[in-house]
């Protein structure tokens, strides 16, 4: 549904040349929910309007919605739907007249029917004559989508759609934008600064820093492939019932890192009092493996918990710093 290559562009002003995208390549497969995402500055919307046809690239191809982005822009903008950060509406005209418009601007012929459907899929019944104005974040934010999907687009380009919404209608969105993908197979791509958006909603991510795409995947194989998962081992109490100290050469420890030292999955393993934590590779398989390990190595656990890493470890691990810093 996408086909990027090499796709850059730069802007010069009076203080120089800025480099906003520097060469992005990426597929998107038709029916995927794509996050793009990436901190203030580092390129998101400028690579979104490029593939929205807004914005020209310096360089690079792209195929989109199955046309060409420098030879047929009016083929992509007729295959695509486009919601911009902060929508588009102007907030004293009724939902239903700015549906009408948009619908009539893209020449549907079933204007009203499909109005209709669009409002009912999007639980905007019964608002239609109200002005932007007088809806709730929310509402306002399933009218700028209902917008972008009046001339049915099988490709829905969303930045980022949920900034700025509680928590009740950010999880509200989600399942709508999920549910435009089961019913009708909307492939979507959309930027964010949310972890916990990208974790919840995209099948792939792709994560972008200072114009270039820095690593990518689907949630779970950024967070296993940067991070590994981490398994805490409590230890048992010694004989005496008191607890040991690993520091002071606690045999069970000793015996728990020497047995642990060789396994393959385990990448790292730190020992604080009679808590061994280990950063393991595909933890869940290897969990049962690891306990037997220790079981025959004569160590007693008191307990065992398996943590997957975030994907705000990933994101520190490939580009240095926090998402939630640099957000
Ligand atoms: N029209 C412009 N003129 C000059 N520089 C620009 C222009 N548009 C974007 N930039 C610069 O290009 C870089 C990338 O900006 P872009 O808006 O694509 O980032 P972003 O990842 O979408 O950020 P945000 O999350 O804040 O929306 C930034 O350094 C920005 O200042």
């Amino acid at each position: 549904m996408i086909e990027a290559r090499g796709l850059a562009r730069s802007f010069t002003g009076k203080h120089g040349t800025v480099e906003a995208v520097r060469g992005v390549d990426l597929d998107v497969a038709p029916g995927e929910i794509v996050g793009f995402l990436g901190p203030n500055g580092a390129g998101k919307t400028t690579t979104l309007r490029m593939l929205t046809t807004l914005l020209a690239p310096t360089a690079g191809t792209a195929t989109v919605a199955g046309h060409d982005l420098r030879a047929d822009p009016a083929g992509v903008r007729r295959r695509i739907g486009y919601v911009a950060q902060g929508g588009g509406t102007d907030p004293s005209v009724p939902a239903l007249e700015e549906l009408d418009l948009q619908a009539r601007l893209y020449g549907v012929a079933d204007r009203a029917e499909r109005i209709a459907g669009l409002c009912a899929r999007l639980d905007l019944s019964g608002l239609e004559r109200r002005p932007s104005a007088a809806l709730s974040g929310g509402q306002r934010r399933r009218l700028d989508i209902a917008l972008g999907l009046v001339h049915r687009p099988p490709l829905l380009f969303l930045d980022e759609p949920t900034t700025g919404l509680d928590p009740q209608s950010r999880g509200n969105l989600w399942e709508h934008i999920r549910g435009l993908r089961e019913r009708d197979g909307t492939t979507v791509f959309l930027t964010t600064h949310y972890l916990d958006e990208a974790d919840a909603l995209c099948d792939r991510l792709l994560i972008i820093d200072h114009g270039r795409i820095v690593a990518e995947g689907t949630p779970e194989q950024l967070k296993r492939r940067v991070a590994g998962d981490v398994v805490t081992l409590e230890l048992a109490p010694g004989p005496d019932g008191a607890p040991e100290d690993g520091l002071s050469g606690d045999p069970a420890t000793g015996r728990a890192k020497a047995a642990l030292a060789g396994h393959p999955a385990v990448r790292e393993a730190a020992v604080a009092g009679r808590t061994v934590r280990l950063t393991v590779e595909n933890g869940e398989r290897e969990l049962m493996g690891l306990v037997r390990l220790l079981d025959g190595a004569g160590v007693e656990l008191a307990s065992l918990s398996l943590a997957r890493p975030t994907l705000d470890d990933v994101f520190l691990t490939v580009t240095g710093r926090s998402l939630r810093d640099a957000a």
